[in-house]
């Protein structure tokens, strides 16, 4: 049974990223036609999960509860245009922790696969990075490179194959409501 899922990376594809990393509610700064493409897919039946690496946990710059009020502002500006987020799974660790949830290893997507109770394949998941393309790569997932974010950067660089780009998430909404 096909379900309509699709799994988001969050920095640099929900809202702007940044190479000082998002530290705080007010340097959450959402990319307005993203929160409207959640809200579009979600009304229109898609289930909209994220995956993200949140490293600065690990590195100290933010906590917990500054993390979860960017995810709480999220799911608010989504249900003002009367759609919501699924499940937000983050990873916490840094890169040398040697942990399975950091893309681009995969756990993340897992996590969230065993959640819905679907499988993977074929499960589209957008990214602005290549450790996203590559944790897709590795479950089957289908990669989606947007050029918001890192994306100009990681269009630069070899994609793993079959890799679909977009501009944005708000194109990738079209294709998928089309
Ligand atoms: O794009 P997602 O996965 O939602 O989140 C990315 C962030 O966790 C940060 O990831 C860091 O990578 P390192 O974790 O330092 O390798 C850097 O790329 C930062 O610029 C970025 O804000
Ligand atoms: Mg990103
Ligand atoms: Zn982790």
């Amino acid at each position: 049974m096909f379900m309509k899922l699709v799994i988001l990376d969050r920095d640099g594809v929900i809202n702007l990223d940044s190479d000082a990393y998002i530290k705080s509610l007010e340097e959450w700064i959402p990319i307005p036609s993203s929160i409207d493409a959640i809200a579009r897919l979600s009304k229109a039946g898609w289930t909209v999960a994220v995956a993200t690496n949140q490293s600065g946990l690990a590195r100290g710059y933010y906590d917990l509860s500054t993390l979860e009020t960017m995810h709480v502002r999220l799911r608010e500006l989504v249900a003002e245009q009367g759609g919501d987020v699924g499940l937000i799974v983050h990873c916490p660790h840094g890169p040398d922790d040697g942990c399975d949830c950091r893309k681009p290893r995969p756990g993340m997507l897992l996590r969230i696969a065993e959640h819905y109770g679907v499988d993977l394949a074929g499960i589209w998941f957008v990214g602005d990075s290549s450790g996203d393309l590559e944790a897709a790569q590795a479950v089957d997932c289908q990669p989606v490179l947007v050029k918001t974010g890192k994306g100009e950067r990681t269009l630069a660089k070899a994609l793993p194959a079959g890799t679909l780009v977009f501009d944005d998430l708000a194109a990738v909404a079209a294709h998928l409501l089309q």
